[in-house]
Parts: C-alpha cells; structure tokens; sequence
C-alpha cells in the first residue's frame, strides 16, 4: 500500500456527525474506519471525532413516523450542524433522507449497498404466509403494512416502534407475533443470525435506498469532498439514483407507500422496479422497466410519474 500526501493538512480533527442510535452509530464507525484505511493520517488517534446529534425522530416515540409529518425527521439537527460548521460530514440511512436537500449539502459519498431485503421475524417461527389467522404483525411502515397485508388480508398490523433492539424486544415480550426489519441494519449490529426469514423483493419490495450509507457534506467543502471521494461506490450511487427518482417524482403529492429497488445488470446496464401502495394493500401498482447506468434519474423519475398517473385518484389523499 502507498502512503498519499494527507488531503487535508491536519488541521482539527474531521468531525463525522451522527444519531446516536446503536445502528447509525455502527454506520459512523464503518465511515470512520473506511476514512482511515484510505488515508493513513486519518486512522491516527483524535483524528476523527464522531458528534452525535439527537433529532426529532429520536424524541418521538409515542406515534408513528408518518403521523408526525415524515420528511427529514432523522437527518434535520444533523444538517443545521452542517451548514453552521459544527460538523465535517453527516452519516445517513439513505433510506431516511428526503429527496430534496439544503441548499449548499449534497450526498457526496455512498458507502457499497448492504443487503436491501427486508427481514422477517416470527415468535414461533412461522413465515408469513404460515402465519395463524389474526396474528398481530407489528410495524409502523406503511410499505411494509400494504405489502404484508396484501398478502394476508386476515393478518392484524400495528404500529410498532422504537431502535432494532427495541423492537427485538418487544417481538420476544410478546407484544407482537411477528416484525419486520432490515437485513442491512441487523447485520451491521450482528443480529442477522436471530432472522426468521428473509423476504426476497418478490414478496416485499424494499425502501428506496435501504441498505445504503449516505454521507453529506457542504458542496463548497473541497478538502471533506476530496477524502470521501475513494470511498464512493459507483454501482450503489447509480442505483440509489434511480430509486431516489421515483421518490421525487411522487414527492410532495402524497404519503402512500412507495417501494422501489434497482439493480445493475452484468452488462453494464440497470433495470428499476417500483410499486406504489394503499396502505390496506388492496391496491398495488408496479412497474419495471431497464435503462443504460447514464439514464439512471430520469429513468427513476419516470417510473414515479407514471406510478403516480395510473394510481387511482383517491389513494393520493391524506388519509
Ligand atoms: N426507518 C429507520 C431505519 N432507517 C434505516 C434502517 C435500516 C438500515 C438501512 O436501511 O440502511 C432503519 C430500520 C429498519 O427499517 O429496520
């Protein structure tokens, strides 16, 4: 291995900003030690400090997500610490950050994409479809709710919240028979091994950009840009693109689940398939559809304009 010339000369140390969750905790650890294996000066003691920051979605434990209003709830304090200079870098979910951005921040760096799937967790062990009429499956996402529910119409969903651990808990406690979490998540705290299954696309299409890691920095900020730059992975960037399009494309309009997940392909090219929700499930539309890796936005946004055209007018409102 070569030793480059430090990036930045060793002013103070590089300040990663992040919720103080044990999972995104995991994440800023993960960005750290990366920092640190491209850049030797980085992996030196006090060279990195990690700031944690509590914002909304960590005070609000009494409702659910989208009942508090949704957009930017984790990622907001983080980004005011940002633009004022307190922070170098913020770590993300990328699942958690709304399409529009601040003006002057920009998701410079995506981390390679974990695993996207969605895991599922039983009491007894059941899968989904061997689960015993009026189960109680706990879940406060919309997407996993409709999805599930389109599914097993007999099956009971309530809101269950809190960190993975929280919910562990609660599944073990018996306050629900089953959970869903994503794989990404659990195997990034080592928690993989208690999965009851893991549910392939087919059967729960997954979040825009689960699995992936977002890093935002101040676009002006050319020495933080110039260190995250080795750690970008160029496959994970198109492919969150091509989700984050079908977001944007029917943001603002509605709060109905949306779930989408884009591959590159062994040629070089990508395909994208998106659906679009009620929450009872009743009413599922999806589209599919492969792109050269260069159309990867337009081809996300399209996909979301035209789910937005064929959903029924009613599902578009607030419930
Ligand atoms: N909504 C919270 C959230 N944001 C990101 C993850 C998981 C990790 C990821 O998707 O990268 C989770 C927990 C979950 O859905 O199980």
């Amino acid at each position: 291995m070569t030793t480059a010339t430090p990036l930045h000369t060793p002013r103070a140390p590089l300040r990663i900003g992040t919720r103080g969750s044990p999972l995104a905790l995991a994440q800023a650890h993960e960005t750290r030690d990366r920092l640190g294996a491209a850049h030797p000066h980085l992996a030196e003691p006090g060279a990195i400090e990690i700031v944690v920051i509590k914002t909304t979605g960590d005070r609000i434990l009494d409702r659910t997500l989208a009942e508090a209003g949704g957009k930017g709830l984790f990622t907001k304090e983080i980004e005011d610490a940002l633009i004022a200079g307190e922070i170098d870098l913020a770590v993300h979910s990328m699942k958690d950050v709304p399409t529009a951005l601040p003006d002057g921040l920009g998701i410079t760096c995506l981390l390679p994409r974990e695993d996207p799937r969605d895991a599922w967790f039983s009491r007894s062990g059941a899968d989904l479809m061997d689960l015993p009429a009026d189960a109680v499956v706990g879940t406060a996402s919309l997407r996993r709710q409709a999805q599930i529910l389109a599914r097993r119409p007999d099956l009971k969903v309530v809101p269950l919240r809190g960190n993975v651990q929280t919910r562990m808990r609660k599944l073990a406690e018996g306050e629900v028979d089953a959970t869903l979490l994503a794989l990404a998540g659990l195997r990034r705290l080592a928690l993989a091994d208690r999965v009851t299954a893991v549910l392939e696309p087919e059967v729960m299409l997954p979040a825009v950009a689960q699995g992936a890691i977002g890093i935002e920095t101040r676009l002006d900020d050319a020495v933080t840009n110039a260190l995250l730059a080795p750690l970008n992975c160029a496959e994970t960037a198109l492919r969150v693109t091509a989700e984050r399009g079908v977001l944007t494309a029917l943001d603002g309009s509605c709060r109905t689940p949306i779930a989408a997940l884009a591959r590159v392909l062994p040629d070089g090219g990508m395909e994208l398939e998106a659906m679009a929700l009620s929450p009872d499930g009743r009413t599922i539309v999806t589209t599919r559809r492969r792109f050269p890796a260069a159309e990867a936005l337009t081809a996300g946004l399209d996909a979301g304009q035209e789910l937005k055209s064929r959903l029924p007018a009613g599902i578009f409102t607030v419930a």
